[in-house]
């Protein structure tokens, strides 16, 4: 971009080429696909990490999702941080050697790039957060694409039908693109009948938690989610909390939303689930803008965290001494 307002930050273009170098330098563990386009026709990029990456292996499914929301740049930095922790780490690493090995996983680093590339075109962050897409019969642009998915959509006030609100729901249910590739990339995963993704991660930033579904409702135990399934949510949650010293919550404890990545996983895939809102905690502390000399620090402080995660990836429930 001509200006940009801090250079340490990862562009699109510079992420497709961080992407390209990593599957490059790691070509039996990475792979790159392009799973859909943009609103504006950006490659919506996914890359697989596992052994014998090229074949559809019988092994447990992992998804890291990030930058949803435009202005979360972080986030990117999360994905460009995991693909190195888990090629680079290969051979050298046993833990991570022995879930690559065990694993497929797959990290979609941008699933945002229009709104991305115009809150970072200025020479000032333009704190954007929606997709880019026009709403018919309004000069407001963009859809939330968190608020776009495909369960409970609109079904509880945690969500706006104002296509001037920055929580604006779009007008059905995978209406914005991003979330319509995002959501069929998914429901591609469903292999002889059974969902092969068993846990996923949302990156978001700001406010240091890890959030559980559902977010529709207060309700820990609801149709759709029984005691155990919820405390499974639960004790993966806080075990990952105490890695990264992130608050483990559910969602709706922090507000009501709906229509989120978070329940439409849950609820329509039956994928644990989390979203980790990143460092900071607060807005005293740089907000949706830490400056970029965070990223190392804060990007690195989820490596525990998240590998926690792949650790219980074969069989969640065996964090409360079930099966499944
Ligand atoms: N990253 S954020 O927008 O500040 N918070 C997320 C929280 C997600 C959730 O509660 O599930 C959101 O409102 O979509
Ligand atoms: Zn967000």
């Amino acid at each position: 971009p001509l200006a940009d307002p801090d250079p340490g930050y990862t562009s699109y273009a510079e992420l497709v080429g961080v992407v390209d170098e990593v599957v490059a330098a790691h070509p039996d563990i990475a792979a790159k696909s392009v799973i859909g386009q943009s609103h504006e026709g950006r490659d919506l990029v996914a890359v697989k990490i596992s052994d014998n990456v090229g074949v559809d292996e019988d092994q447990p499914e992992v998804l890291f999702v990030h930058a949803q929301h435009a202005r979360e740049h972080l986030t990117v930095e999360m994905a460009v941080h995991l693909m190195r922790l888990l090629t680079d780490g290969y051979g050298s690493d046993p833990r991570v050697t022995d879930l690559v090995d065990g694993r497929e996983i797959w990290i979609l680093p941008n699933v945002n790039p229009d709104g991305s590339e115009y809150d970072m075109a200025g020479s000032t962050w333009r704190d954007w957060r929606k997709n880019r897409q026009p709403n018919e019969g309004s000069a407001a642009l963009g859809t939330d694409l968190n608020r776009n998915w495909a369960y409970e959509w609109g079904c509880c006030g945690g969500s706006s039908g104002s296509p001037s609100s920055i929580t604006y729901r779009g007008p059905a249910p995978e209406s914005a693109p991003e979330v319509r590739v995002v959501a069929d990339f998914v429901r591609g995963r469903v292999v002889g009948g059974e969902q092969q993704i068993t846990t996923a991660i949302d990156f978001h930033t700001y406010s240091e938690l890890i959030l559980w579904p559902f977010g529709h409702t207060y309700d820990d135990v609801t149709d759709g989610m029984s005691q155990a399934e919820y405390d499974t949510h639960e004790a993966l949650g806080e075990h990952m909390a105490e890695a990264n010293g992130y608050t483990p919550q559910q969602s709706s404890d922090l507000y009501v939303t709906d229509g989120s990545i978070n329940d439409w996983l849950w609820g329509d895939q039956r994928i644990v689930n989390f979203t980790y809102e990143m460092y900071p905690r607060s807005a005293a502390d740089g907000g949706f803008y830490p400056p970029s000399s965070v990223i190392e620090r804060e990007t690195a402080r989820n490596e525990e965290a998240v590998l926690r995660l792949l650790d219980y990836a074969d069989c969640p429930y065996r964090i409360i001494g079930e099966e499944a």
